[in-house]
């Protein structure tokens, strides 16, 4: 109860809070459009008794001239109306759940079936969310007139106020019919989010050549054709259970309509109504009739949008315990002075009985390069994402210059780290943008871009692109150029140089796409680049499948099943005649 008038409260505010000048126009717009219709009838109303009773029409015409010159204004200026207070009210909600998103620490949310399922629904209907003042609308205007309605019947005999009444049963269980539909809309959104992702695929060019090669198309469509039919047919099924609700309330309502009538005319017979009265109840429940059957279908949005407004409320109450939590948080270190210890830590993901890590134990020294080595799905990348604070380890601590790090404010350690990843974003804006974006205060300058590019060695990508710095990158969205995989991940390593003394350079197989000639030169600025980091006491961990980089490190680690099974540096381990030294012999004869 209390989450439905939360709910409630966030759909009104919602609206308000977006426009509140033209929703208050609007509102009294459709109090007075809703309550002309009514208006109009009592002046036909008046129009009959005047013509019976030979008096004065004036009254009459005046009234009805004045309520449909006022009906076709209000008409025409509420669309536009409408239409604008929708693209604000949906742009503002874009930007709060963004933001809202944005600011949780950690990926899981993204990862969880569950709570991925909350923001897909949320994402693909913030167009009904931004709805919610048409709906208000909607739900004001039946108000007003279905009162405006009431008020008039009860003047004729108060016995008539049953028709609105039994007009509410139809309301009920089209609210019924509603709950149906959304549940059915719940039910099968694993599959929407499955449908959505592979039309992604089939859409993007980068997938282009497996779905060509392998001949996937068919494959691709038989698959989304059959979870659009489970889906189809679960709501479908929902959407018939509703409509016989509705059709056996039309049925009782048709009843009262036709008793109420002919209930009006054995009075008027009896001399007790005058025609007027007769012609405005004819009238008037066509009115109530049209009053219910929109307050039916308000209801069953209204249903659907307050359902929406739940999750809504969902999303926001975890971000805000999320700051509440993070409230006494501590600050980031300007400087490292000791390091990080990896205590005892263990991981597994969200639903996952597997311990990923199983209890890591490792000292970094602040200054130090530090390389992870290992098989696929040995959890290097899982490691690295614990110390960039995307995930929280299950048992033990990873502790920052002496202090935990979940009691560190993730945004401001996210804002003294620096990152790059295998797989990198590729944003499509200009060259200059696409690298700046690695320090947002200095996402334009470009004497700080071009030192990124230099220490991630893609200046040549720049040099060769037409308009340099200011090259559109990407095709797809208008006129740019379309760089090559190895390409855009040096762009990618440059925007990971942007921060100039991170207390954390996270590379996870930042050179995977790249030629051996452009990984030699990278490697010698990698570590003039450590060496910049270092100063600042910061660490550079360098994820990689590649020796020849990994033997610059201070210090490498060997992981296996999630467990440290060697360490020390290259000469050390090379000594030792390991698993490192193993793997090092076998891809340095590989090269040769
Ligand atoms: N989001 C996730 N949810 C559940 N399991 C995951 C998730 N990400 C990774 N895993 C699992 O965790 C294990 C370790 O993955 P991780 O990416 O850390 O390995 P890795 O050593 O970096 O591998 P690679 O060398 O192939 O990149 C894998 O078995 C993988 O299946």
């Amino acid at each position: 109860m209390r989450d439905s008038y939360r709910s409630l409260r966030l759909w009104l505010s919602t609206a308000f809070r977006a426009a509140p000048g033209l929703v208050v126009l609007q509102c009294a717009m459709q109090t007075a459009q809703s309550a002309l219709a009514p208006i109009q009838t009592l002046g036909v109303s008046w129009l009959v008794n005047g013509m019976a009773s030979h008096s004065s029409l004036l009254p009459a015409v005046a009234l009805i001239i004045a309520s449909l010159a006022s009906s076709a204004l209000t008409e025409a200026l509420f669309e536009p109306l409408s239409s604008t207070v929708y693209e604000r009210v949906h742009c503002r909600l874009h930007k709060e759940m963004l933001e809202l998103t944005g600011s949780i620490p950690g990926i899981g949310i993204h990862e969880n079936v569950e709570t991925a399922n909350r923001l897909e629904l949320l994402r693909g209907e913030t167009w009904r969310l931004s709805r919610s003042a048409r709906t208000l609308m909607l739900v004001l205007g039946t108000l007003v007139s279905t009162a405006t309605v009431l008020w008039l019947l009860i003047s004729i005999d108060p016995v008539l106020t049953l028709l609105p009444a039994l007009g509410l049963v139809r309301v009920w269980l089209a609210g019924r019919g509603g709950k149906l539909l959304w549940s059915a809309v719940e039910r099968t959104t694993p599959h929407t989010r499955l449908v959505n992702r592979l039309l992604d695929i089939s859409g993007d060019p980068r997938h282009g050549v497996e779905v060509r090669v392998f001949g996937l198309r068919r494959a691709l469509a038989e698959r989304v054709r059959a979870h659009l039919a489970l889906v189809r047919a679960e709501q479908t099924r929902a959407n018939w259970r509703g409509a016989a609700l509705e059709v056996s309330a039309n049925v009782v309502f048709a009843a009262a309509y036709i008793a109420a009538i002919a209930v009006t005319v054995v009075r008027a017979r009896g001399g007790a109504l005058s025609p007027g009265d007769v012609a405005l109840v004819i009238l008037l429940s066509a009115q109530v009739d049209h009053a219910t059957s929109s307050l039916a279908t308000s209801t069953r949005e209204l249903g659907q949008l307050l359902n929406l407004f739940s999750g809504y409320v969902w999303l926001r109450d975890h971000a805000a315990e999320l700051r509440r939590r993070a409230e006494g948080a501590k600050d980031a270190p300007a400087q490292l002075r000791s390091g990080i210890d990896v205590r005892g830590v263990k991981f597994r993901y969200e639903g996952s009985e597997r311990w990923i890590l199983d209890g890591i134990d490792l000292r970094i020294p602040a200054g130090s390069t530090i390389a992870v080595v290992g098989d696929n799905g040995a959890g290097k990348t899982t490691l690295a994402k614990l110390l960039l604070r995307l995930y929280e380890p299950s048992e033990g601590a990873i502790v920052i210059d002496g202090e935990d790090l979940s009691a560190i404010d993730a945004g401001q350690w996210w804002s003294r780290t620096a990152a790059g990843f295998q797989d990198f974003c590729r944003f499509e804006f200009t060259a200059l943008e696409n690298v700046g974006l690695g320090d947002l205060p200095k996402a334009q300058d470009e004497r700080a871009v071009r030192s990124a590019l230099r220490r991630g060695d893609a200046e040549i990508v720049v040099d060769n692109l037409p308009n340099g710095l200011r090259t559109q990158l990407g095709t797809r969205f208008g006129e740019g150029v379309n760089p090559s995989l190895g390409q855009w991940q040096r762009l990618a390593l440059a925007r990971a140089f942007m921060r100039s003394a991170p207390l954390l350079l996270l590379l996870d197989e930042p050179t995977a796409a790249l030629d051996p000639e452009a990984e030699d030169a990278l490697f010698a600025r990698f570590a003039a680049a450590s060496r910049g980091v270092s100063m600042s006491g910061g660490i550079t961990v360098l994820v990689s499948h590649r020796f020849s980089t990994v033997r610059m490190a201070d210090i490498i680690i060997v992981l296996s099943d999630g467990r440290i099974q060697e360490v020390g540096d290259h000469e050390g381990l090379m000594r030792r005649r390991g698993r490192y030294s193993e793997l090092f012999d076998l891809q340095a004869r590989a090269y040769r």
